[in-house]
C-alpha cells in the first residue's frame, strides 16, 4: 500500500478527551475517528488491526470445531421477555419499536437469539454437541462510554454458544473453548492471564476471564506467582484463619465515643488497632435489610455478599434507613441487639473475642464483644476482599495484585436459557432433556486497544507483529528522485510478492515527518531507502520494538531481509 494514496491521518497531539494511552494513540495514528459518544469509525489502519485479530480468532474457533454463523443485530423483545431479561436490564439495553410497533432491541449479546435458533433445529442427542459463533457488532448503551475502544457503546465481539447433551459434554466444550482462548491470546502476542471470575447476572455456574495485563486495566486481578491460581478480585476467595484459643471475654460493655464515627477515628480514640474494630455495613438486598460485618482494616466484597444472598439488587442502606434500622446515626451501627437486619460476618470474625462494635446508640461503642456470644450472626462466611499479604488458596504463596483488561470471558451457563426457552432434545432413552449451554466472548475491537495499552512507548505504538496493520514500513526519503523511487518500487514489489505486507511511505514529506509517523503507527519493521544508503547500496533497517538499527544489501535484498525478519517476528 502506498501512503500517498492511503488514508491514515496522523495527529501530532492527542485530543483532550483521550485519557488512556490506547485512546490517544488510536486517534493520533489515524486508526479510528469518533462519530459520537462511544461510537467509532475504524479507518483503514484500524480496520486492518481489527481484522487481524478476527482472523486469528476465527482460525482457532474453527480449529476447536465451532461453526461460524451471523446473527442479526436487531432482536425482538419477545425472546427477552421469554428469558426474563427484558425487564432485568435497564437503559443499557437500547430498545426501539419498528414500523409495526413491535418492541425490539439492538443486540448487546445473543443468548436468546441463538437458543431460539437451536430450539427449532436440534431435536436429538445425535445432533449434539454444537458450538455456534459469530463475529459481530454489539450495542450496549453504556452510561459513560470512555477510553476509546476499551469501553465503547458499539463494539466488535466474537460470541460463541455451545449446546451439550450432558454435563460432561458441557465441561468438555468449556475446556475446548478455554484452551482455544489460550491459543488465541498467545498467537496475538499478548501477555495475558486466565482468572476465575464472577459470572454476574448472566447466571450459570462458573466462568473465567482472560485478562491482558496492563496498569490501565479496570479490573484488579489476584495472581499467584508460584502456581496457576488467578482470580478477578471480585471472585478471589480468602482463607479462614486458624481458630485461635478463644480467650474467655468479660461481658460486653459500652464505651463513650462522642462524635467519633469512622474506624480510624474510633481506633485512635480508643487507642486500639483498626483491626480490633468491626465494621457493620447495612445493605438493602432486594429490599431486605442485611448487615455485613468485616474487620475494621478489611474491605467488604459486595459481589460475595450479593452471591451469598442470591440478590438481584444490592445497595448500601441510606443514612435514613440506617437510623431506622439501628436507632442511631451513621457510624454507630453494630451487630449486638440488631434485630432489624439479618447479620452475616466475615469468617475472620468467627474466632477471637474482645471486638469493638458500634453500640447502635449515638456516640457509643461496645467493647469486649464476643460475636458468637453477643450477636445473632446468621453465618460466618468469606465476605471480605482479598488484601495484599493474603496467601494463595492453592499453594500458600503470597499473592500478587495486578491490573487487567478483560478481553475474553468464558461461562459455563448451564440451563438458564435452555429452560427459559424450552430448548430440549430427546436423549438416548427418548426422554426430553434440556440442552446444557456455555457461552464464550472475546472483545475483538477491545483487543486492539488492550494490545496498544500493553505495547507502546514515548514514540507511539509498538505493534506485536500478529496484530500490526502491516508488517513493514518502507520509507523512501527521496520520492522526487527517479532512481530512488524506482528502487523503492522494486523493493516494495519484491516484499509484497514474498507476502510481506508493506506500507510504502512515498509521500512528498520531510524525513523527520516520515520517521515520526513510522514510529507513531508502530509497524514492527522499518526499512529506509535514502540518498546516502542508495549510494552505498544498502537499505537501513530498524526493529521498532528494540530500536535496533541495521543494514541490508540492495543486492539480494529479499533473501537478506527474510533472514533478518525472523528475529523481529
Ligand atoms: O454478555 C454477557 C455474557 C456473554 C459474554 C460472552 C458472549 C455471550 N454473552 C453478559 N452481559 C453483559 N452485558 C450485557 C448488557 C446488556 Cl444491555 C444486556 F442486555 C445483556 C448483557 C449481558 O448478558
Ligand atoms: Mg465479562
Amino acid at each position: 500500500m502506498r501512503l500517498s494514496r492511503y488514508y491514515a491521518p496522523t495527529l501530532k497531539e492527542s485530543p483532550a478527551e483521550a485519557e488512556v494511552i490506547s485512546h490517544k494513540l488510536l486517534l493520533r495514528a489515524g486508526m479510528i475517528r469518533k462519530l459520537t459518544a462511544g461510537i467509532y469509525t475504524y479507518l483503514p489502519l484500524g480496520l486492518r488491526a481489527v481484522n487481524n485479530v478476527a482472523r486469528i480468532v476465527r482460525e482457532e474457533m474453527d480449529r476447536a470445531g465451532a461453526l461460524e454463523i451471523l446473527m442479526p443485530a436487531v432482536q425482538p423483545a419477545d425472546l427477552w421477555k421469554e428469558s426474563g431479561r427484558w425487564d432485568f436490564y435497564g437503559r443499557e439495553l437500547l430498545r426501539f419499536v419498528d414500523r409495526h410497533d413491535r418492541e425490539s432491541c439492538l443486540g448487546p449479546t445473543h443468548e436468546e437469539v441463538v437458543t431460539d435458533l437451536v430450539r427449532h433445529e436440534i431435536r436429538s442427542y445425535r445432533q449434539l454437541p454444537v458450538n455456534l459463533y459469530q463475529v459481530q457488532t454489539k450495542f450496549r448503551d453504556e452510561i459513560r462510554p470512555r477510553f476509546g475502544l476499551m469501553r465503547g457503546r458499539e463494539f466488535v465481539m466474537k460470541d460463541a454458544y455451545s449446546f451439550d447433551k450432558d454435563d460432561a459434554g458441557a465441561d468438555a466444550s468449556y475446556k475446548s473453548m478455554f484452551d482455544a482462548y489460550a491459543r488465541i491470546f498467545t498467537r496475538l502476542g499478548l501477555k495475558f492471564r486466565a482468572v476465575s471470575a464472577d459470572s454476574g447476572a448472566i447466571g450459570g455456574s462458573f466462568s473465567h476471564e482472560f485478562m491482558v495485563l496492563a496498569e490501565t486495566g479496570e479490573d484488579t486481578i489476584v495472581a499467584c506467582p508460584a502456581c496457576d491460581y488467578g482470580a478477578n478480585l471480585e471472585k478471589a476467595e480468602t482463607i479462614a484463619p486458624a481458630p485461635g484459643a478463644a480467650a474467655p471475654c468479660p461481658p460486653a460493655e459500652s464505651v463513650p465515643t462522642p462524635g467519633v464515627h469512622t474506624v480510624e477515628e474510633v481506633a485512635a480514640y480508643l487507642g486500639v488497632a483498626p483491626a480490633r474494630i468491626v465494621k457493620t455495613l447495612l445493605y438493602m438486598a432486594d429490599g431486605t435489610p442485611v448487615a455485613a460485618l468485616v474487620r475494621g482494616d478489611r474491605e467488604l466484597n459486595e459481589i460475595k455478599l450479593k452471591n451469598l444472598l442470591g440478590a438481584t439488587n444490592l445497595r448500601l442502606a441510606t443514612p435514613e434507613e440506617v437510623v431506622t434500622l439501628t436507632g442511631a446515626p451513621v457510624g454507630f451501627a453494630g451487630p449486638v441487639g440488631l434485630s432489624s437486619a439479618k447479620i452475616y460476618a466475615d469468617q475472620e470474625l468467627a474466632c477471637g473475642t474482645d471486638w469493638i462494635v458500634g453500640a447502635n446508640a449515638a456516640d457509643a461503642h461496645l467493647r469486649q464483644v464476643d460475636l458468637a456470644r453477643d450477636a445473632r450472626v446468621v453465618d460466618f462466611v468469606d465476605l471480605r476482599q482479598v488484601a495484599p499479604g493474603d496467601t494463595c488458596p492453592k499453594c500458600g504463596a503470597a499473592l500478587d495484585f495486578t491490573k487487567g483488561i478483560e478481553v475474553g470471558h468464558v461461562f459455563k451457563l448451564g440451563l438458564k436459557y435452555s429452560k427459559a426457552l424450552s430448548a430440549t432434545f430427546l436423549d438416548e432413552a427418548g426422554k426430553e432433556q434440556f440442552m446444557i449451554m456455555g457461552c464464550y466472548g472475546i472483545g475483538v475491537s477491545r483487543i486492539v486497544a488492550a494490545c496498544i495499552e500493553q505495547n507502546n512507548d514515548a514514540s507511539g505504538i509498538v505493534f506485536p507483529p500478529p496484530i500490526a496493520p502491516f508488517e513493514a514500513a518502507l520509507i523512501n526519503l527521496s520520492p522526487k528522485d527517479e532512481t530512488a523511487s524506482a528502487k523503492a518500487d522494486e523493493i516494495y514489489a519484491a516484499l509484497t510478492k514474498a507476502g510481506v505486507e508493506t506500507l510504502l511511505d512515498d509521500r512528498d514529506e520531510r524525513p523527520g515527518v516520515k520517521f515520526k509517523d513510522a514510529d507513531l503507527i508502530g509497524l514492527p519493521i522499518q526499512l529506509t531507502l535514502g540518498g546516502k544508503g542508495l549510494a552505498r547500496g544498502i537499505v537501513e533497517t530498524k526493529d521498532r520494538r528494540t530500536g535496533e538499527k541495521g543494514e541490508l544489501p540492495l543486492e539480494g535484498f529479499l533473501e537478506a531481509f527474510m533472514g533478518w525478519r525472523e528475529q523481529v517476528r
